[in-house]
């Protein structure tokens, strides 16, 4: 079965993380990064979640799951080490229409967690529909290689180029073919080398060829 990839806007939004074991702290910190607000309900933390308790970054329930725990989240993750538990979290957000990933059992996720490239605003993700997550991180070690940090001022660049050409040129087909233009300058390869002169001229000749 094919999945359908999406990227959320969780600034803000009730996520709930159930165990607070290795791979609920991934599953946190992903979360934490982009700026959810996030509970957990688990008897026992590992030491970095128990950092991010002591410094209020999330809300814990020292405790086993309850019935009905899940109910008002947007997104929940099951991630105890018992498969009874993580399928009674994952029935409460079926009933619910709650996003729900359950970490050991494929079949109990609504959606997958993928593994991630990020460089400023370009996330890279990867999955392999749950066939291999090693190789998914394997793809993304590749990945990162390829795409530096330097793809992070390189689309602060894009961005503020885009917003002057959409303010500027009035006419969607002349918009299209300069914004094609400028994807095909190689500016990337001015940034790299820190050639802020070229990239300026570089600017110019694609804002006036097309
Ligand atoms: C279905 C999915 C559900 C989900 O969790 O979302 C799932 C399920 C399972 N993972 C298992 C094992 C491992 N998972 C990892 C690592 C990652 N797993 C991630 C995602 C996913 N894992 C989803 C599918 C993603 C896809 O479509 O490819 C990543 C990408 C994202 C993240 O978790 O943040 C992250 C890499 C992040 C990175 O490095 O970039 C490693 C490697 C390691 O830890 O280094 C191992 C051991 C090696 C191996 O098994 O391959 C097991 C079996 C446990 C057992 O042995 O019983 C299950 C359950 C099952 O398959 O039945
Ligand atoms: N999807 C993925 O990426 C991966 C999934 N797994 C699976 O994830 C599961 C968890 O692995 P780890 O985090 O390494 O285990 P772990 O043993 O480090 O952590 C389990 C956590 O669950 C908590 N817990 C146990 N019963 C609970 C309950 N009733 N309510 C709330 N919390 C409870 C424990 O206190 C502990 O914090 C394993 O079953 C494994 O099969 C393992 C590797 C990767």
């Amino acid at each position: 079965m094919l999945l359908y990839p999406l990227l959320l806007r969780l600034e803000g939004q009730p996520c709930l993380v159930v165990g607070g074991g290795q791979v609920a702290e991934r599953k946190i910190e992903s979360l934490l990064e982009v700026g959810a607000r996030v509970t957990v309900i688990s008897p026992a933390l590992t030491p970095e979640i128990q950092r991010w308790v002591d410094e209020d970054k999330l809300r814990c329930h020292l405790r086993e799951y309850q019935d009905g725990d899940a109910a008002g989240h947007m997104v929940v993750i099951a991630a105890t080490d018992v498969s009874a538990v993580n399928e009674q979290v994952a029935r409460d957000c079926f009933q619910r229409n709650i996003l729900i990933n359950t970490v050991d059992i494929p079949q109990l996720c609504n959606f997958y967690v993928p593994a991630v490239v990020r460089r400023g605003d370009l996330t890279i993700a990867i999955s392999t529909n749950g066939c291999s997550p090693a190789i998914a991180r394997r793809i993304r070690e590749k990945l990162e290689a390829t795409f530096g940090e330097e793809y992070c001022e390189y689309l602060q660049v894009m961005k503020s180029l885009r917003e002057q050409v959409l303010r500027e040129v009035p006419n969607p087909a002349r918009r299209k073919a300069i914004f094609e233009t400028l994807a095909e300058a190689e500016l990337l390869e001015c940034i790299q080398a820190g050639d802020d002169q070229a990239l300026k001229e570089r600017i110019a000749q694609c804002l006036s060829s097309s």
